[in-house]
């Protein structure tokens, strides 16, 4: 198999670690053709919809990719904002401050960047641009605190399948998951209690996580029971009771069933029993995005008013939180252990003498 063009041997960067922020992708635009491009890229994806290939690829094209397209376009067009898809606007600003936070700890020699499993910048291309600036130590950090393998499993395909075509490949490592870290967890807790002190408190918090194919919790997939500790540690943090909280899942996907109880029918019951206010945050996504903009502080809120509640809030995502960024840098620390990420000016000034040796050694021996 042809490899791809190794980079010139130039030693000369100082920063030679990286850590990759990676999200899930978003449509260039909220336009039917970039939303229909996206989609079908996100619904090829073996991981993603685990349906026989050829049965799938005539649902998809047939039905899924015509149909659907134009009405996510056209909620695209409802939370777009002037910079772009939230998604995409709040994954590149957390990459910037957790750039900052790790030089702020000390961690000068770490660069961080960002990608996004599909659409752009894609994974290939980032770590193909980290490589051109002579990074070899790569960490990839997901931007799901749950491990599914329908999201950061599939993460994992595009880091690997990309190295299949590299000849001098870095040394990787993978945050799976973080789930039950204090970082995001106190994270979570410091916004809402930031939401309670500035609108007061609902009778039920509704914690809502982005939902997969039952099928894939029976055959072994631990998302369901990550997102289920999540829960329970934030209400330990929180001091809620179980009977002040519940754990929902959205974004049911075909008629398959998914994990259960669903955040719609649920919410719009808790106002039917006479619940007047609740509170719902969504601790699976670390960046609103539509599935939180649209389908829960759109669709969900109208469901509750239309069943009779009458007082409905949306706790936003961590965002550019300071706690969710000084969270991340720890978790980031804590992966990074063991690779020179600080450098005393002595190392610095080896490394600079190096790097111009190197690269004349290079030359005289013609390296590409
Ligand atoms: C088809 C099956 C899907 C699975 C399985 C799935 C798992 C999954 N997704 C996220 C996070 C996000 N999903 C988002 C959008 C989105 N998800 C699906 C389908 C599945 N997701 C679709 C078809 C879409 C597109 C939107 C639509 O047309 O309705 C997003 C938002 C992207 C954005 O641009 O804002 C996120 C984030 C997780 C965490 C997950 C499994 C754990
Ligand atoms: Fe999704
Ligand atoms: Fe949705």
């Amino acid at each position: 198999m042809p490899f791809q063009k190794e980079p010139p041997h130039t030693h000369g960067s100082v920063a030679r670690n990286a850590l990759v922020l990676v999200n899930l992708g978003t449509p260039d635009a909220p336009s039917r053709r970039a939303v229909r491009r996206y989609l079908k890229e996100f619904l090829s994806d073996p991981r993603v919809v685990e349906i026989p290939r050829r049965i799938w690829w005539f649902i998809l094209h047939l039905v899924i990719l015509p149909f659907r397209s134009g009405a996510s376009a056209a909620k695209y067009e409802m939370i777009w904002t002037r910079d772009g898809s939230p998604l995409r606007v709040h994954t590149e600003k957390q990459a910037a401050l957790l750039q900052a936070a790790l030089e702020e700890r000390g961690h000068d020699s770490i660069k961080v960047a960002w990608a996004m499993r599909y659409g752009a910048p894609g994974l290939a291309e980032v770590l193909a641009r980290l490589k051109a600036e002579g990074v070899d130590r790569i960490a990839i950090m997901p931007a799901y605190p749950q491990y599914s393998g329908t999201t950061t499993g599939s993460i994992w395909d595009a880091v690997f399948a990309h190295y299949a075509t590299v000849r001098n490949v870095p040394e990787l490592r993978l945050v799976k998951h973080y789930h039950d870290h204090d970082g995001y967890i106190d994270a979570l807790r410091d916004t809402i209690l930031e939401h309670w002190e500035a609108n007061g408190r609902g009778e039920k918090l509704v914690m809502s996580f982005h939902g997969v194919p039952k099928r894939t919790l029976l055959l072994g997939d631990p998302y369901h029971c990550e997102c289920h500790k999540t829960a329970r540690l934030l209400a330990d943090r929180l001091r809620l009771s179980p009977n002040d909280y519940i754990v929902t899942f959205q974004s049911r996907f075909g008629r398959a069933e998914w994990l259960q109880p669903y955040t719609a029918p649920t919410v719009a019951q808790l106002a039917r029993d006479g619940l007047r206010r609740v509170d719902v945050i969504c601790p699976g996504f670390t960046s609103d995005c539509l599935e939180t903009l649209e389908e829960i502080n759109m669709e969900v809120r109208r469901e509750f008013e239309a069943a009779g509640g009458q007082d409905y809030h949306y706790i936003p995502c961590l965002n550019e939180a300071p706690a969710w960024i000084a969270g991340m840098a720890e978790i980031a620390e804590q992966h990074l252990i063991g690779w020179p990420t600080m450098m005393s000016p002595s190392q610095r000034e080896a490394e600079r003498r190096d790097a111009a040796i190197g690269g004349e050694r290079a030359e005289q021996m013609g390296a590409v």
